[in-house]
């Protein structure tokens, strides 16, 4: 069975106080109310990467991500951070290609492709984002193909062994802090499509195992209905994962 994943993006957010604060309730409850195998993964920004994973090395389906890597080893790279650095901190899974990376830094699926083989190389499993803009969806065809392409430039290139380890999040940038969600049809037609053109390059069993999460405006309303569909394995969630009774009662929303 694939995993299911709850994955908190926090962003830009959260000082140190208020970082350790949400980190301790979200270890608290997450202790007495979530399904042990529901795998839960926050990513804070990088300062609060040095003191997290200590905060809960009791719990073993919580695990570190991180929200970007560098797509060289090392070097004189000021203010960048390396995938063998975040691996040295513990970190276990790196966010690449999310739309506002791609948008405000110009991340192209090129660039990608070399953060994606970066992260791997050091053992992180990257959460790999896609997902069309609302002129694309809006022009009503070729959003589906669009977002299966950024698959095929950015991750094609793996082996069946390397393609294993990625986890791939379906966010819409028009529903990304909007308040709009795409309705679980829609999710699921997306969702469905991208398990086909994974099998198309490695087969159905291995499209089988891959875990393919929601993202944009998910709160605790909609995920219960947006988990309960067949091709959607979790969440990437925003907003929602910076307050702990959203964030647990999303990683809740999975029907055993
Ligand atoms: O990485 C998370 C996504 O961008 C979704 O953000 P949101 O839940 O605030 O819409």
């Amino acid at each position: 069975m694939r995993k299911k994943i709850v994955a908190g993006n926090w962003k830009m957010n959260m000082t140190k106080e208020e970082g350790q604060a949400l980190i301790s309730e979200v270890v608290n409850m997450a202790k007495d109310e979530v399904n042990s195998q529901v795998v839960m993964v926050l990513c804070p920004p990088f300062p609060h990467l040095g003191y997290a994973k200590k905060m809960f090395q009791s719990q073993a389906n919580i695990f570190l991500g991180a929200q970007n890597c560098h797509e060289k080893t090392s070097g004189a790279y000021t203010g960048e951070v390396s995938a063998s650095i975040l691996k040295s901190f513990d970190v276990d899974y790196v966010i690449l290609g999310h739309s506002e990376r791609r948008e405000y830094f110009q991340e192209s699926d090129e660039l990608l492709k070399l953060k994606v083989d970066q992260a791997l190389a050091n053992q992180l499993t990257p959460i790999f984002c896609c997902g069309e803009s609302l002129a694309q969806r809006q022009a009503g065809s070729g959003f589906i193909e669009f977002v299966c392409g950024q698959i095929t430039q950015s991750l094609f290139h793996l082996s069946s062994e390397q393609f294993a380890k990625v986890v791939i999040a379906y966010e819409p940038i028009w529903a990304i802090g909007t308040g709009l969600t795409a309705t679980s049809a829609q999710a699921q037609e997306m969702h469905a499509a991208l398990r086909k053109h994974i099998a198309s390059q490695h087969g159905q069993k291995l499209a089988d195992e891959i875990s393919i999460l929601y993202g944009g405006s998910a709160k605790p309303s909609n995920t219960p209905e947006l988990f309960a569909c067949p091709d959607v394995d979790g969440g990437l969630i925003g907003g929602a994962s910076l307050k702990s009774r959203d964030f647990i009662d999303i990683a809740k929303s999975f029907k055993w």
